[in-house]
């Protein structure tokens, strides 16, 4: 189990991680999701006590990690895949680290064959594509055979066979009571991955819950109406204190749009009132959109402000002011 409590890290004017409280259950996969930037690398480091907090504390079984006795045999982190010596083959990478931590020679062959690289052992990691070294980064997290686990961004440049390799192993791996904590900046991705999420952004917590409950929750339903009786139908919801938004479809016509009602309403709304309809859509916000709308206010990045970061955009309102524990 990992325990999280009130875990802050300001780098100057920077609020890295801020405040943050949870805890990561043994037994499923726990995502860990946000925009780029939010702040979960920064989080993970602290956890594993790369990064000293500015304030709060982190717990592995109760522990914080610099005070664990055997630590790679309590917890395996994939931080960066790349951090291995190119001419170092992947047997004498494992072997090193093996021998370094005390662990026995034989988990070398072990890890190797549970992440499908027993054929290439002998190779040097230097040749070895994303995917290899992806599988060679969880090798090296697996090598104490630890209940724990951290991996920052694990299927990052991976292809949709490599993607679905790793998210069957993460399941795999919880299905055995582990504790496994991965992160992401995709929500569509982690909907698939993981059974509980903890979403962040600008180093906040946004929301904590089932990856159902969230999806459930964030998920925006919108009906758009067209009408040639625009103004009479725009009064009426005016007087029905009922908010809308003015669209226009792909033809340019002026379209109205209702959030969070359903087709059956706004259909009878019309009936009542008179109204005739030529339009009654309903439209379903996307993973991606709804992840966007409720981590918009707390992105960190847009294009040019760090070169080679993907822009984050999507600033819609936050559909639920409750979970959205932020200030602005
Ligand atoms: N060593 C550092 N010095 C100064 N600022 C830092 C440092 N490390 C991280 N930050 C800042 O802390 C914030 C959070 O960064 P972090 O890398 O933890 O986010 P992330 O969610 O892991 O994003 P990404 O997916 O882009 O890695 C960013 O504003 C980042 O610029």
């Amino acid at each position: 189990m990992i325990e999280v409590s009130g875990l802050t890290k300001r780098y100057r004017q920077v609020r890295a991680v801020d405040d943050l409280t949870f805890s990561v259950n043994p037994g499923v996969v726990t995502g860990f999701l946000g925009p780029n930037g939010a702040g979960k690398s920064t989080t993970m480091r602290m956890i594993l006590g790369l990064d000293k907090p500015t304030a709060g504390t982190t717990t592995i079984n109760g522990v914080p990690y610099r005070k664990l006795r055997n630590p790679l045999r309590e917890v395996g982190a994939l931080l960066d895949a790349k951090a291995t010596h190119p001419n170092r083959s992947a047997a004498n990478h494992l072997k090193w680290i093996a021998k370094s931590n005390g662990l026995p020679k034989s988990r070398v062959d072990e890890v190797l064959g549970l992440v499908g690289l027993s054929e290439v052992a002998g190779k040097k990691t230097g040749g070895f594509s994303l995917g290899m070294g992806q599988r060679l980064g969880l090798a090296t997290a697996l090598l104490g055979d630890p209940g724990v686990l951290l991996l920052d961004e694990p299927v990052n440049g991976l292809d949709p066979e490599g993607i679905r390799w790793v998210r069957d192993f993460l399941k795999a791996l919880a299905a055995e009571g582990r504790t496994v904590l991965v992160s992401s900046h995709m929500l569509s991705e982690m909907a698939l991955t993981a059974d509980h999420l903890i979403v962040i952004g600008r180093g906040k917590l946004v929301s904590d819950s089932s990856t159902y409950e969230f999806i459930k929750q964030s998920s925006r339903t919108s009906v758009l109406m067209r009408t040639e009786q625009y103004k009479e139908f725009t009064a009426v919801l005016e007087e029905e204190n009922i908010s809308y938004r003015e669209d226009i479809d792909e033809e340019k016509r002026p379209l109205i749009v209702i959030d969070d009602q359903t087709t059956d309403f706004v259909g009878a709304l019309a009936y009542s009132t008179g109204i005739m309809v030529t339009e009654l859509t309903e439209r379903k916000a996307s993973l991606e959109e709804a992840f966007l709308q409720m981590t918009g206010h707390a992105q960190e990045y847009h294009t040019g402000d760090r070169p080679g970061q993907p822009e984050i955009t999507g600033s819609a309102p936050v559909p639920n002011d409750q979970m959205l524990n932020e200030e602005n």
